[in-house]
């Protein structure tokens, strides 16, 4: 196993009567893009400033980098990067004014890491224009810059992507990618929706008020989303055979409650369909399954009309 970059454990945070987190488990290791999927409200932001350190738990513990005490917490910290929202920049300084001014407040070494990071997301050749006139999506860039100043092993992003233009979208995604290729940073990024973190992530943390309801590689994910023939029969076993010795296919499997999921003949599911009853198979039900990420996501959160 890897090592583990940050481990949650039954993380809790209350605002008065509010559950914002509530008993929030994840486990993050190195050179992994972790998504964290959430509607509005559903506690991202909050998970991501408890572990920054912008706000403190109710109960629960944080482990970062093997760090549990708050000085050791501390410490950790300073190998990570956050991006919570978009810091307040001057507006009358310009990109390079702003990274200097906030790398002197935290006391960061060497003035090369602000060239450094403004090349990382693309805004050495803003000159002298002002924050202020920045487009959104060069805000969000230089954001990023910030966090990525003192060189973190782990990225914290919460929602970085939204109000970004589809090309915008593309070039953050790559700079996430070539960060995590080239540098092996590990990310942990959240979304409300599913489908932008899909180029990106390797691992899914799906979270719904409060509570982390799912995590999953993206590996499983894909697979669980795969567009098959799903059939219920009357005898699997019998199925399995006809599928292997008349249909010549092993791309299948058997669930249970005599289900099987086919991934082959998805062109012409009359085939298996006609092949399965000439054999003796009793074909109780079929169709063509085709989940995409987010209506996986919406099942499992309840439906998009939920809450
Ligand atoms: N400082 C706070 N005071 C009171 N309630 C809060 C505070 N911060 C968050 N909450 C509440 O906690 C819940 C989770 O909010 P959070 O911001 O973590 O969700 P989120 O998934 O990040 O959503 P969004 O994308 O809308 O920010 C919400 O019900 C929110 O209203």
């Amino acid at each position: 196993m890897s090592e583990v970059i940050l481990q949650t454990q039954e993380l809790t945070r209350r605002y008065g009567h509010t559950v914002a987190l509530d008993r929030a488990s994840i486990t993050v290791e190195k050179g992994q893009i972790f998504g964290l999927v959430g509607r509005n409200g559903a506690g991202k932001t909050t998970l991501i400033r408890l572990i920054s350190g912008q706000s403190v738990p109710t109960s629960g513990q944080i482990s970062l980098f093997g760090q549990t005490s708050d000085s050791g917490l501390n410490k950790a910290r300073s190998r990570t990067g956050a991006m919570v929202e978009i810091p307040s920049f001057y507006p009358y300084l310009t990109a390079r004014q702003n990274l200097e001014y906030y790398r002197i407040q935290r006391g960061i070494p060497g003035k090369n890491c602000v060239e450094e990071a403004l090349e990382l997301v693309n805004l050495t050749d803003t000159g002298k224009k002002k924050f202020k006139t920045f487009s959104l999506g060069m805000k969000q860039r230089l954001g990023l810059a910030l966090a990525l100043m003192n060189q973190p092993e782990f990225l914290l992003l919460d929602e970085p992507i939204n109000g970004l233009d589809p090309e915008g979208i593309v070039e953050f995604r790559e700079l996430l990618l070539r960060l995590n290729r080239e540098r092996q940073t590990t990310i942990l990024i959240s979304s409300h929706i599913l489908s932008e973190l899909s180029a990106l992530a390797t691992h899914y943390g799906f979270i719904e008020k409060g509570k982390v309801l799912e995590t999953i590689s993206g590996a499983d994910l894909r697979e669980k989303c795969r567009e098959c023939l799903e059939l219920t029969v009357d005898d699997a076993p019998r199925a399995a055979r006809v599928l292997e010795q008349q249909l010549g296919t092993r791309d299948y499997e058997v669930l249970p409650g005599n289900q099987l999921r086919v991934y082959a003949f998805l062109d012409d599911p009359q085939t298996v369909n006609r092949t399965l009853l000439e054999q003796g198979v009793g074909l109780i039900s079929t169709q063509q399954k085709d989940s995409n990420l987010e209506d996986y996501f919406l099942n499992l959160i309840g439906g998009r009309h939920h809450g």
